[in-house]
């Protein structure tokens, strides 16, 4: 895989500044801009999905804006292992070189996928030499410090350690939040704040799994998107606090929303909110099919199941229904 060039999308200007990334946002935007020393490299490291390829690619970005003729190579460790072996096999482990030593700035991602690698290490030690040496910038990102990496050979991880290191943490609710905001203009999804913070609250950390997660509910719901919907659409990937909404809560609630008393809920009088019960049970509590129904007057499993079948047949067909079953589902997930 040969590198590239770095990625318009990811610039300083929609980097969203927080507690959580403002070091290593401050340090990548001093070494885009050659304000620091150029004969030392900078890692930049943090979990998953924080924001490490989005700063080096602001980095690169950044650079290309100041001087347009620079020549700017964006690598990750898979892509490297990759590009080498195709050069061996091919025998032209040269071309391979020049691809990376004629950079001016290096951007290498997720160097801990070198771990274990005995000769792209060796490579890249090579190529560290060749571009520090001739003050030429390298930067990378990893998803722990070097000095925890493991299975990097002594005289990377002694290179690596060289440089100014910076931590990206895990962003704050607010953070999460606005992140997907930005994102939610950018892709042109009507996204209300307070189904932002919803999403932000239930996943916690990775940002590209929050996108994800915005992505998948824009493809599957009309827009304004809403708290019922969203809860609704992303009932399997996101976690709901499931262990905490029980038969008896979810009984007691749909007995209050059609006024009748929670034990008269278990008679074929109210069959409608019945099937309702207890689809909302399957789909918001830990019990199965074989669980639910004895808790529902000692019903069998197919009982349950032809419950919910009509349930999902009424909530595709009877507008007043899913009004119902969104309403429960909001007062019961959110
Ligand atoms: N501070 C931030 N501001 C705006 N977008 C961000 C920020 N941090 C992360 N993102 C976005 O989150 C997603 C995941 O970030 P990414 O840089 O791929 O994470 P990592 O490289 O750490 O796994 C990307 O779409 C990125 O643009």
């Amino acid at each position: 895989m040969h590198p590239e060039t770095p990625n318009p999308s990811f610039r300083f200007s929609n980097f969203i500044e927080a507690r959580s990334n403002n070091k290593a946002g401050t340090a990548a935007l001093r070494v885009a801009r050659n304000l620091g020393p150029a004969s030392v490299p900078m890692v930049i490291w943090g979990a998953a999905g924080l924001g490490k390829t989005h700063l080096l690619q602001a980095i690169g970005n950044e650079r290309l804006r100041l001087n347009p003729a620079a020549r700017i190579v964006y690598q990750s460790g898979d892509g490297f292992e990759a590009d080498l072996a195709a050069a061996l096999q091919q025998g032209a482990v040269a071309g391979f070189r020049s691809r990376y030593e004629s950079a001016d700035l290096l951007l290498f991602d997720d160097v801990q996928r070198l771990a274990g690698k005995v000769r792209a290490q060796a490579e890249l030690v090579w190529l560290f030499d060749a571009l520090l040496e001739s003050l030429r910038s390298i930067v990378l990102a990893g998803d722990r410090s070097p000095y925890d990496m493991t299975g990097v050979a002594g005289d990377l991880k002694t290179r690596l350690n060289l440089g100014l290191s910076v931590s990206i943490e895990p962003p704050d609710l607010e953070t999460r939040a606005a992140v997907l905001m930005q994102k939610a203009r950018t892709w042109g999804i009507d996204l209300p704040p307070e189904v932002a913070f919803f999403l932000g609250r239930r996943i916690r950390t990775d940002l590209a799994e929050l996108e994800r997660a915005l992505l998948r509910l824009a493809a599957c719901a009309r827009q304004p998107i809403t708290l019922e919907t969203a809860a609704w659409e992303l009932r399997h990937v996101i976690a709901l606090p499931e262990r905490m909404i029980t038969v008896e809560r979810v009984q007691a609630a749909v007995a209050d929303h059609f006024g009748i008393a929670p034990g008269d809920l278990l008679s074929n009088r109210h069959a409608l909110p019945l099937q309702l019960a207890m689809a909302l049970c399957l789909e918001l509590t830990d019990h199965g099919l074989e669980e639910v129904g004895p808790r529902f007057g000692g019903r069998d499993a197919a009982a349950v199941l032809l419950a919910c079948r009509e349930a999902q047949t009424a909530r595709e067909t009877d507008a007043r229904f899913r009004d119902d079953f969104s309403h429960l589902l909001g007062i019961l997930a959110l």
